[in-house]
């Protein structure tokens, strides 16, 4: 099959075609909650902004948010990679932006890019909790070093990197914490590239974007419960356009089935898994690929020994506490789950017909899902909250499992 377009590389190419120099032209986008609210933001910024929806287009005339002069308000909905990425290029502007999303993204933690845009010399106004949404900021930043901790999330320092070729004294950042979630810089850092803008993962120097003709790969955490489908009931799948080359950090999921006894082969194009056989727990670090966490705790349910996931203490600040989530979800079937500091532990077992609460997070909703490739009765409440990232997530996994 063929995923839909990346997230993330299509909320950075949006950010960075907004920003750059004449027409892009994107393909392979996304069309989805999260991409939609950087569409909207793309326009605040004062780019002009067609979407074909049909062709998976979307061309972007950029400006240059220096010159702005109006007032603008943003609301990024659900979207981390929206609001974290946008606030930074609001602070370019010489005008007041605000920023809001819902309740969940206002529950999100924003503390460490305040404290780096108001370091870099920008205002910003926090009316209701320090460090929450909704925010509002008037630049211009004039750019610098500033310190920054790299611990809770890795959209603070992409989106500051994304802003940086715009400010007066380019950007040096200097982590006071180590970093999570590191390969979505490095793709922050190619898709800049692909813009015309050289950065390393910690700074860049004063330059400017150009418009480009850029190809949106497959989202490669979407593609995590697919590949989990075919380990989980034995079957076979291959999903296209992430080979060897893909930015995304999430395609070693595919290593993290392997390990588990899934036969895997990569090819330039794309990656098959083939199931069959016993399911060995694993003992894995997720820090760098922590939105396939969940899908991995509903791989490990089918698994011969228990799993042990660490290095991921961080998701407890996304769309939901996800660690205390799925334990608590599993535990509800009658799975052995225990909670972590860092992770969780999952013993295998046999799911108990089970509604499950997915608390708004799009990701506890595909994950669980897996679990009806084996059990019967399995139900997902608020099944709608796929929309933030894969509106078609369900009509996709019932005609790749119907075919088998
Ligand atoms: O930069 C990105 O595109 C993302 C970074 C990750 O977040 P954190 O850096 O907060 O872990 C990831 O969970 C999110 O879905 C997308
Ligand atoms: C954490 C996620 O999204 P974001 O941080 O971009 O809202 C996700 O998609 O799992």
């Amino acid at each position: 099959m063929r995923l839909p377009g990346s997230k993330s590389i299509t909320n950075r190419a949006l950010l960075c075609a907004a920003l750059a120099d004449g027409e892009s032209t994107l393909s392979g986008v996304l069309f989805a909650d999260d991409t939609r609210a950087m569409l909207g933001a793309a326009a605040a910024l004062g780019a002009q902004v067609t979407v074909d929806e049909a062709a998976a287009t979307v061309t972007v005339r950029g400006a240059d948010p220096r010159l702005a002069t109006a007032p603008v308000s943003v609301f990024a909905n659900q979207s981390g990679t929206t609001a974290r990425f946008l606030l930074p290029a609001l602070a370019l502007r010489p005008a007041r932006g605000v920023l809001d999303g819902d309740a969940q993204l206002r529950a999100r933690p924003f503390g460490p890019l305040v404290e780096a845009l108001r370091t870099l010399g920008a205002r910003v106004e926090e009316p209701a909790e320090a460090g929450r949404l909704p925010l509002a900021v008037t630049g211009p930043v004039h750019g610098g070093r500033v310190p920054l901790p790299g611990h809770l999330s890795s959209q603070f320092l992409s989106g500051l990197l994304m802003a940086g070729p715009l400010m007066r004294d380019g950007l040096a950042v200097e982590l006071t914490s180590p970093l999570v979630s590191v390969p979505y810089v490095t793709m922050t850092a190619a898709v800049m590239a692909a813009f015309g803008v050289q950065a390393d993962g910690l700074g860049v120097a004063p330059s400017r974007y150009r418009a480009a003709e850029y190809a949106i790969e497959p989202d490669a955490s979407a593609a995590s419960y697919f590949l989990a489908a075919a380990a989980i009931t034995g079957g076979r799948i291959t999903v296209a356009g992430l080979g060897a080359g893909s930015l995304q950090g999430d395609v070693r999921f595919a290593d993290v089935l392997e390990r588990m006894g899934a036969r895997v082969s990569r090819t330039a194009d794309g990656i098959t898994v083939t199931g069959g056989g016993t399911l060995r727990g694993v003992d894995v670090d997720m820090a760098d690929i922590s939105d396939t966490a969940q899908t991995l705790a509903a791989v490990a349910v089918h698994a011969d020994g228990p799993t042990r996931v660490r290095g991921i203490g961080f998701i407890r600040e996304k769309e939901t506490d996800r660690l205390a989530a799925v334990v608590t979800e599993l535990r509800r079937a009658g799975i052995d789950a225990e909670e972590h500091a860092d992770g969780f532990t999952i013993r295998p077992g046999r799911p108990a017909p089970t509604r499950f609460d997915t608390y708004g997070d799009h990701r506890m909703a595909m994950s669980l899902s897996l679990l009806s490739l084996r059990s019967p009765g399995i139900e997902i409440d608020n099944p709608r909250c796929v929309a933030k990232t894969y509106p078609g997530f369900f009509a996709d996994l019932s005609r790749v499992t119907a075919r088998a």
